[in-house]
């Protein structure tokens, strides 16, 4: 089985996750991108959806489902989005897709985080894919000072503006022993709106699809 045809599996895997009638948490990614085509069929059967990009809102409003803001959602039975690593605790880098401010938002809100992901995502220790940063665009270089601190070798993402308007620093070569401690010491660099790392609130379920099938770590 080719990469694609993981995300597509695991992709379709999370639909039993969504309840009937409820406000699905959607995430952004190619892995996503299938959820929302899964979630097609079943679109009648579901209130609507809260959307984590304007890429995946648009998408979403394409096949007919109802976006809802955040602010008039009080609570998210799941959360469904990719990773681009996760180790077995369930520990996560996202934002590949420059959308992780307001991914760890939905995820915030949502009672269950479902990761789908394909086979080549997991890791032992995160950090070979560089830990992306959305800054603040007038404190992107005292940030970035802050990092190479920390051990941290920042990169300027050329050329990104996130959906709200901030820019991204991509981290190479940390080696991430702790990462909930270094989630938190990112986030208290002024400047810093929120990093990639999904540690102190990470995945709940993590669907892998793989060539045996699709495999659940919850
Ligand atoms: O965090 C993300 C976007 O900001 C994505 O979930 C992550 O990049 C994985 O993407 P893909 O499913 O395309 O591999």
């Amino acid at each position: 089985m080719n990469q694609d045809d993981k995300k597509k599996a695991v992709a379709q895997a999370a639909v039993r996750y969504v309840e009937q009638g409820s406000i699905v948490g959607v995430g952004t990614g190619s892995t996503v991108n299938y959820f929302i085509e899964a979630l097609a069929p079943i679109k009648n059967d579901i209130a609507g959806a809260v959307s984590s990009s304007e890429a995946s809102t648009e998408r979403l409003k394409a096949l007919g489902i109802e976006v809802f803001d955040l602010n008039s959602v009080d609570q998210l039975s799941v959360y469904v989005d990719g990773a681009d690593e996760i180790t077995e605790h369930r520990h996560m880098i996202k934002g590949g897709g420059a959308a992780l401010t307001r991914e760890k938002i939905v995820a915030a809100v949502a009672q269950k985080f479902i990761c789908i992901i394909d086979d080549t995502k997991n890791v032992d220790l995160l950090g070979a894919f560089p830990l992306p940063v959305e800054v603040i665009p007038m404190a992107r270089s005292y940030v970035a000072r802050e990092i190479v601190k920390l051990g941290g070798d920042p990169v300027y993402r050329q050329g990104v503006v996130t959906d709200n308007g901030n820019v991204i620093l991509d981290v190479h070569n940390l080696t991430i022993l702790n990462p909930v401690e270094l989630e938190r010491q990112l986030n208290n660099i002024v400047g810093v709106v929120t990093n990639g790392l999904f540690a102190m609130r990470g995945a709940d379920v993590v669907l892998i699809g793989s060539d045996e099938g699709i495999q659940v770590n919850e």
